[in-house]
């Protein structure tokens, strides 16, 4: 069969590389875009259902199923490492909170590689234009979310919604935590995150918004190619000039956008024979250009749930749960009309970004580089974040009999870095994952503080008078008794990002510049969140967007595709 070629090839359908394809693809100029991706198309409506989102990355045959190395930290413990497999990559599995970060984050990223495209200002006018906010809360929760609509896109391909019921227990939670001393904020998502808020979702009218969103109509000079698992990118004379696939191989007058996420976009490259040459030349893989910075500097916010059972009948969970006839008919009723419970039900709570003075006052803190340090101090950089009502049901379904109430916890700014290194010079093997969790002693203190932050509101009247047990919680607020259960119990919530780092030409652990160029090599660009060069303050899924319209922006600029031949 001859080899096909293209302007442009884009290696992975999450939400970087199906923005970067399709936004190529719908240019002035129409070049020819070729988008592979790996799995199946996974976007018809029995992959959607809201109510079980958190369901999907148990499937097996939607996730690439990694696991870690043991980590030391954590009792040895090897934990999940998903990816989403298929169209919409990891937005097609993951739990949809919907978290744009800090304007500080996109301004520091911006600084650190030199280039103002990333400036807040910038970031978020492509976040708009990806976005359709559907803000159709419940009346009593209108009081407690007021996102301005200069802040938010109302007509992009992406939908995403507040919860138009929530769980009755929801108002006096947040209530409770406002008088705990958590500043309400009307909008996290308007570049400060700091406060107490609903949380708005990758959903809408109970279907799940996945990558796969952004391709609907799209254009005749885009062609996606499903099931091709891209082993490696060809190179000629340090070009790249096309890729090589499990089916076949396919080139590229132009460039090649690997968009593969941080765990599997290194392994590419790796393959390609660009990587730390020591490790490539280990497994008898050729080195092209020695780049040592592959792989390295993975980074990743650790996280713990804790929860406990409330009074029966203050939350409208257990009576549902625990009910298969009205499981089955809600079921029935989602399938009709897209309504019921299982549009609404433990999908929605409350989002918080907590400064904590005790993380800034720490000595631990005080040992980070003053840069780091100024960043933390900033205003609108928090410490650490929790969310509410998390349907930890569907993970551990014993739980679907009691009104539970579950917090998640999760360590921003971590400063530990793992590493993901080859193991095999097979390209169906997958890489050595090492997150290095709270391997820092900022991580592990700073961990402690949040969580023990997090217990004091749970110890306190107005939440424990309606608690019967603790379910899932450390014994007390010591700090052994903390650090035992993050051993036994944490993990991290699958934001793996940096292992292919943004910045500056000359620097050590820069393997792309400011305009996702591979250093040293021409026509090959990687763009997805391996190339962030820091831990966005909150869920990743929007950087990944943002990151893809970036990239295109850059493309299209570079090759004049805005303008008609
Ligand atoms: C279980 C889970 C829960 C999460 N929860 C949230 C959340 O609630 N909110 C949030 O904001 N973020 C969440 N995330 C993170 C978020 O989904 C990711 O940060 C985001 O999807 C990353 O986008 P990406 O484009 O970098 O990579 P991915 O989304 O990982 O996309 C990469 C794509 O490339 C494909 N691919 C990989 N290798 C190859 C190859 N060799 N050949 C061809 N194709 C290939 C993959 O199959 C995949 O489709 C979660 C992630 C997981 C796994």
């Amino acid at each position: 069969m001859a080899a096909e070629s293209f302007d442009f090839i884009v290696v992975g359908a999450g939400p970087a590389g199906c923005v970067i394809a399709q936004q190529l693809a719908n240019s002035a100029r129409k070049p020819d875009v070729l988008l592979l991706e790996a799995g199946r198309d996974i976007s018809s409506k029995q992959y959607r259902c809201a109510g079980v989102k958190v369901k999907s990355f148990q499937v097996p045959e939607l996730n690439w199923g990694y696991k870690t190395q043991p980590q030391p930290y954590l009792n040895d413990r090897a934990i999940d490492y998903s990816r989403g497999l298929g169209l919409g990559g990891s937005s097609a599995i993951n739990f949809g909170i919907w978290t744009v970060g800090s304007e500080a984050d996109y301004n520091r990223w911006a600084k650190l590689v030199g280039d103002d495209t990333f400036r807040w200002e910038h970031a978020q006018k492509r976040y708009k234009q990806l976005e359709n906010l559907h803000i159709d809360l419940p009346e009593e929760g209108r009081k407690y979310a007021g996102p301005r609509a200069s802040d938010h896109g109302d007509n992009g391909k992406l939908n995403v919604s507040y919860s138009p019921r929530w769980e009755r227990d929801i108002p006096e939670m947040i209530d409770n935590l406002i008088e705990f001393g958590w500043e309400a904020n009307p909008d996290y998502n308007s570049g400060n995150p700091i406060g107490i808020s609903p949380y708005a979702s990758s959903e809408h009218k109970g279907l799940r918004t996945t990558a796969a969103d952004i391709l609907v109509d799209k254009p005749g000079n885009l062609k996606v190619v499903l099931q091709s698992s891209v082993q490696r990118v060809i190179l000629e004379d340090g070009k790249a000039i096309g890729i090589e696939s499990s089916e076949r191989k396919y080139f590229a007058t132009r460039e090649v956008i690997v968009s593969a996420g941080a765990l599997n976009s290194p392994h590419i490259l790796m393959h390609s024979g660009l990587g730390p040459a020591a490790q490539l030349e280990k497994f008898n893989i050729t080195s092209i250009k020695d780049i040592p910075a592959v792989g390295q500097h993975l980074r990743d916010h650790p996280a713990v749930t804790l929860a406990f059972a409330r009074r029966e009948g203050i939350m409208d969970r257990a009576a549902f749960y625990s009910n298969q006839d009205r499981l089955d008919a809600a079921m029935k009723q989602w399938e009709e009309d897209g309504t019921g419970e299982f549009s609404w039900l433990a999908r929605e709570g409350a989002i918080g970004f907590l400064k904590s003075k005790r993380i800034l006052e720490s000595a631990e803190l005080k040992t980070l580089p003053a840069e780091e340090q100024a960043f933390m101090q900033d205003s609108l950089v928090p410490q650490w974040e929790a969310l509410t009502h998390f349907p930890a049901h569907d993970v551990v379904p014993a739980l679907a009999n009691i009104d539970y109430a579950c917090f998640p916890v999760f360590l921003m700014n971590a400063q530990s870095r793992g590493e993901v290194t080859l193991q095999s010079s097979d390209p169906s093997v997958p890489l050595a994952m090492d997150p290095k969790l709270l391997t820092h002693p900022f991580d592990r203190m700073a961990f402690i503080q949040a969580i023990r932050e997090l217990l004091e509101f749970t110890q306190s009247a107005m939440f424990a008078k309606d608690t019967v047990a603790p379910l899932s919680s450390p014994k007390s607020l010591s700090d052994e008794d903390i650090e035992t259960y993050i051993k036994e119990q944490a993990s991290t919530v699958w934001h793996m990002s940096g292992t292919v780092k943004m910045g500056k030409e000359g620097e050590p652990d820069a393997v792309v510049d400011s305009k996702f160029k591979v250093f040293g090599v021409d026509g090959l660009r990687v763009a997805d969140m391996s190339v962030t060069p820091l831990l966005i303050n909150g869920h990743t899924q929007v950087a990944a967007y943002i990151i893809g319209a970036t990239c295109a922006e850059v493309l299209i600029k570079e090759y004049g595709l805005d303008k008609s031949a």
